[in-house]
């Protein structure tokens, strides 16, 4: 299934030529499973006005129901389906962890949208695989077609996004970005921060500091995002220890194996609105199964 990328050259399957088309000309109307975008460009003056109707299907899976929260004096309450954006920088195991479990029903919202600053990255690829649109971003010397943070924060807007999740991206989100998802946007980090966190610890360069160090713990971090690397406010975590015997990849697939159950769990208390913050400002996630319980 053929999926679009977007960029500000915005290339597609169509028959009209990749150029800049302004976003203010690109309207995403969402059908049940197709996102059909209209585009109406006009480009340089010596070049012709051209509409044209270009389809791009979302991922294939059947359109689930908005999942039902029990309320404790038995009302129930009917809690919306959300848009999901993961951004990206590699493999993306954390991106397919977290679209099977939408697609299998774990989680109460659907990956409209993957971002990455690597085209060809795996997490691309299988987001492209699965007929989920992909958006470049940033633009950069490298990636001229990238989007800008404005254009970015347009896109994700006609996405409808409502959370967007940071999985193995290595670039820094703009404060754009920030302000228009407050309390929004998640990044898994794979420490137990604050420590062997910021920038320049990122992949086997935390897993390597951490054995260096000494340290007999572990484990991946979930937090919220703000202007600077890793220094939102922690969600959740998990430990694991760490071996004397232990190699950077042995911690790597240990830590990573807990990110992808931490996570999916993490999203789904995220989709179903059981996320509320102390007054200290530090959030907590509300029990399923115990709605008095907090962690
Ligand atoms: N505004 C924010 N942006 C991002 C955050 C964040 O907390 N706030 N988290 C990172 C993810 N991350 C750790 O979890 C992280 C990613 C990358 C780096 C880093 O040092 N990057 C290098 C460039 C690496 C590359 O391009 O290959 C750098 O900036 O020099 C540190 C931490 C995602 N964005
Ligand atoms: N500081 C950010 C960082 O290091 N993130 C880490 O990148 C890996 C991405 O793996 P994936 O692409 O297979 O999900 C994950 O281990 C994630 O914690």
């Amino acid at each position: 299934m053929e999926a679009q990328t977007f960029s500000s050259g915005f290339r597609s399957n169509s028959t009209i030529p990749s150029t800049k088309i302004p976003l203010e000309r690109v309207s995403i109307t969402p059908a049940p499973r197709r996102l059909s975008l209209r585009l109406q460009h006009s480009i340089s003056s010596q070049r012709v006005l051209s509409t044209g109707r270009l389809v791009c299907k979302n991922s294939s899976e059947r359109v689930k129901p908005n999942v039902v929260i029990g309320e404790e004096d038995d009302s129930k309450a009917v809690v919306k389906r959300k848009k999901l954006a993961v951004f990206v920088s590699g493999g993306g195991s954390n991106f397919r962890s977290i679209h099977e479990a939408c697609v299998r029903g774990s989680v109460n919202g659907d990956v409209v949208v993957l971002v990455t600053n690597k085209e060809g990255c795996g997490g691309a690829k299988y987001a492209r695989d699965k007929g989920i649109p992909v958006i470049l971003f940033p633009r950069i010397r490298e990636e001229p077609d990238g989007l800008s943070p404005k254009d970015l924060v347009t896109f994700l807007g006609r996405f409808g996004v409502d959370f967007i999740l940071l999985a193995g991206y290595l670039k820094l989100i703009p404060v754009e970005l920030i302000r228009a998802y407050p309390r929004s946007i998640l990044n898994i980090h794979p420490s137990l921060l604050p420590a062997f966190g910021g920038k320049g610890y990122y992949g086997m360069k935390v897993h390597k500091a951490v054995i260096a160090s000494g340290a007999r713990y572990s484990g991946p971090t979930i937090h919220f995002v703000d202007e600077h690397y890793d220094t939102g406010r922690i969600l959740a975590q998990r430990v694991v220890p760490v071996l004397a015997s232990d190699t950077a990849e042995d911690l790597a697939a240990r830590v990573l194996k807990e990110e992808h159950q931490l996570y999916i769990e993490v999203t789904a208390a995220l989709c179903e609105e059981r996320i509320s913050w102390r007054e200290d400002g530090v959030p907590l996630i509300r029990s399923k199964d115990n709605p008095k319980d907090y962690y």
